[in-house]
């Protein structure tokens, strides 16, 4: 079984780095003309799916905007999810969990075990109950082939009053969770399938991101007002392992299938020209 670092690099490599998410926002759904209901959120899903399910490499639906509809929008989220695999994408649900350990396994398993119907390629994890609370998502991820992507240094302004305060050894919060999940990374080719996630708004931070071997998930961009050249600043030279993601800036675009199409090349050709072509 290919682990999903590999299969990241290789989606990368084929497809480009970039992580389009699905976020169904109430104004999103008006603007595009759809109802703010479970039928608007079916039809923004699957018109995101048929626009670039086939052309980009890593598709982010945000569960937020599903659970708001209870159990019907966790059935489109589920049927999206499908969809988005049958296209080629990899899929990765940002879900932001984080627990004590046994309610974690429970977690691992509704989101990383191939028998579950919300089954993905990867997650998103808090790590502020402890980046060890999170074993259970790393065992069973790295059992299925599945990945984690932990907050590191999140895209929000209040980010840093948690993720910079240093504790006893002199490391920040930060520093500590991105060491973590170096180690659980050691050795891994092509790429690691644990990765965290970085906001391309965080500016220099001066986080040592050297030895992570594995992909550095940078949201932000676009809405939040961080653009491709900032990751330069953000991540420094080594930008082999970094995933673009934009949500709103490309989403904005559609209903049009080919607008959406075309953003999402924009935003593509945008990070290549800072990142550059070949995924190491
Ligand atoms: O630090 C983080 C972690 C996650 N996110 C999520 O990414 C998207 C961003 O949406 P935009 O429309 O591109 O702003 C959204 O789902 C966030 O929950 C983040 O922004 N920052």
């Amino acid at each position: 079984m290919e682990s999903f670092g590999t299969r990241l690099h290789r989606a990368m490599a084929e497809r480009g780095p970039l992580a389009v998410g699905i976020d169904p926002h109430a104004a999103l759904l008006d603007r595009w003309g759809l109802p703010d209901d479970v039928t608007g959120l079916a039809r923004f899903s699957e018109t995101v799916v048929e626009a670039l399910g086939d052309r980009v490499a890593v598709v982010k639906p945000q569960s937020a905007f599903y659970e708001r509809f209870g159990s019907r929008g966790l059935a489109v989220l589920e049927s999206t999810i499908r969809q988005l695999r049958e296209a080629g994408a990899l899929v990765l649900l940002d879900v932001k969990r984080g627990d004590i350990g046994s309610t974690v396994s429970a977690y691992a398993a509704a989101y990383l075990d191939p028998s579950s119907p919300l089954y993905v390629d990867a997650i998103t994890a808090s790590p502020y109950l402890g980046v060890g609370s999170l074993a259970p998502m790393f065992d069973t991820a790295a059992a299925h082939g599945g990945g984690v992507f932990v907050l590191a240094l999140t895209s929000n302004p209040e980010g840093p009053a948690v993720q910079h305060a240093r504790g006893a050894d002199g490391r920040t919060v930060a520093q500590t969770v991105i060491d973590e999940i170096s180690q659980l990374n050691a050795g891994a080719e092509p790429l690691g399938s644990f990765g965290l996630v970085v906001g391309a708004t965080i500016g220099d931070t001066g986080h040592d991101l050297s030895r992570v071997r594995g992909p550095l998930l940078a949201p932000g961009l676009g809405a939040q007002g961080a653009s491709a050249a900032d990751l330069r600043t953000v991540f420094g030279r080594d930008l082999s392992t970094v995933l673009p993601s934009y949500s709103r800036e490309v989403l904005g675009h559609g209903p049009d299938r080919a607008a959406l199409r075309a953003a999402a090349d924009r935003a593509l050709a945008d990070c290549r020209a800072v990142l550059g072509t070949t995924v190491e």
